[in-house]
């Protein structure tokens, strides 16, 4: 028997379209693949620099969706194939960036140029050949809450006014400019507001996403194991690295910053909702996150320390956490957002969209994943004895 055909929010058919996905190698990108290749007809046209995270994807050639993916190893920074492919498809995701904040004030540059000045040929391909446009860009794009700026005891800190960023309402707010910190926020934001000129004077159909912190399975990698040594990857792999390795996890300046975080898997189904109801998504910019999930970092510390002992069956470590200053972690320049509530209102409204994993839940699964994935090689690195010079 047939399946039954797919239908979008409204009630219509969703028919089958070419995506050309930008960063499809990335974490966001190898699950969005993922979902695309398991669970609708569409075809991806998939550029990257690796493709690391989605060899499953791509072989072996009997694969059910084998004719349905392909990989183009290209660097969009000059790579004159980048319009022919964006021709080909209806939709273009932009999910190419350097977004670790350990890049942000050591790597300003590349930082600056990757979020803005590599996106633009992105915006003009799909504005001057009419293809809509998916483009990733950051919940750090509001910077710090309005709430941080009163006295610590003030009671309008607890007022949902001075904290809750909206996308139509709140505004952007970043440090001085030696805080290199925020030249990744700026340039996203710089290449929000091109895109938003793009659809009001030439009428480029985009959708913007600012994620908040989404993690799960494939986040950045395991120093030493699957990048380098010395690389500092985001929160979870940190933490995950320092459990793996029984080091303690480095709290950054105290781990007083708050955050909420997303599974993937929830994230990945709002991004479905956009690709698939483009009359619902057109010309606006969502927030996706989970704001039932806020932690402090100490907290997440914690809670990643219970759960690590739970998956491995290994005691808790007697020292679980250290603090360092953010200097020594990050180097010179860096600051921090201090609280990212989501606000949900639009998303809500115009796909009908909710994250449904707990806090709990999504580190118990992802942290059975890094157990599962790295623990047997990173005994094996700890027993290898260090070369003599
Ligand atoms: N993960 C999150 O929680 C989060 C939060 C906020 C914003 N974002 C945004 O979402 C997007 C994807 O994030 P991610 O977490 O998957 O990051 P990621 O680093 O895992 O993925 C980015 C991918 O882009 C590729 N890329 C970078 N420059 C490229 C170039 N010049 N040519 C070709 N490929 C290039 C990288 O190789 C990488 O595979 C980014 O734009 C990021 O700023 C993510
Ligand atoms: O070992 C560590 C590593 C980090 N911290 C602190 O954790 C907080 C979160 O850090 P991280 O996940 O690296 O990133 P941010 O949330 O600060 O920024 C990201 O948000 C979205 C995105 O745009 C893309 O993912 C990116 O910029 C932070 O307070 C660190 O200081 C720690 O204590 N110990």
């Amino acid at each position: 028997m047939a399946s039954p055909a797919r239908v979008d929010l409204d009630g219509n058919p969703i028919k089958p379209i070419t995506i050309c996905m930008i960063g499809a190698g990335g974490f966001i990108g190898s699950h969005l693949c993922e979902k695309l290749m398991a669970e609708t007809p569409h075809k991806v046209l998939a550029v990257d620099v690796y493709n690391d995270k989605i060899k499953h994807l791509l072989e072996p050639a009997s694969l059910p969706w084998a004719d349905r993916i392909q990989f183009y190893r290209i660097n969009i920074k000059h790579d004159s194939r980048l319009e022919g492919l964006i021709k080909m498809a209806d939709l273009t995701i932009n999910l190419a960036a350097i977004c670790t904040p350990a890049d942000y004030n050591t790597r300003p540059l590349d930082t600056i140029y990757s979020n803005f000045i590599d996106a633009l040929p992105v915006v003009k391909y799909c504005s001057e050949n009419n293809k809509r446009l998916i483009h990733f860009s950051t919940c750090e794009v509001y910077g710090k809450t309005i709430g941080s700026f009163l006295p610590k005891e003030h009671p309008l800190r607890n007022d949902p006014n001075f904290y809750v960023l909206k996308e139509d309402a709140s505004p952007c707010i970043f440090g001085p400019i030696e805080k290199q910190r925020w030249s990744y926020a700026c340039a996203k934001q710089l290449i929000e507001r091109l895109i938003y000129a793009e659809g009001a004077e030439n009428g480029l159909e985009f959708t913007i996403v600012r994620p908040f912190n989404w993690i799960g399975p494939r986040m950045d990698f395991i120093p030493g194991i699957d990048g380098p040594s010395e690389g500092v990857p985001r929160v979870l792999a940190c933490f995950s690295n320092n459990l793996l390795r029984c080091e303690p996890l480095k709290l950054v300046d105290g781990g007083q910053s708050q955050r909420t975080f997303v599974y993937i898997k929830d994230a990945i189904e709002a991004v479905l909702l956009m690709i698939e109801n483009p009359a619902r998504a057109n010309g606006q910019i969502f927030n996706v996150g989970n704001p039932n999930n806020e932690v402090t970092v100490r907290q997440l510390a914690e809670m990643m320390t219970e759960i690590y002992s739970k998956v491995s069956g290994e005691p808790p470590l007697e020292v679980p956490s250290i603090d360092v200053s953010s200097k020594e972690f990050y180097g010179e320049g860096y600051d921090d957002s201090d609280k990212r509530i989501p606000d949900m209102t639009i998303i809500n409204k115009q796909l009908g969209w909710n994250p449904k994993t707990s806090l709990w839940d999504l580190l118990d699964s992802t942290l059975t994943y890094q157990h599962r994935t790295y623990a047997e090689a990173i005994k094996q690195a700890i027993a290898k004895p260090v070369a003599s010079s």
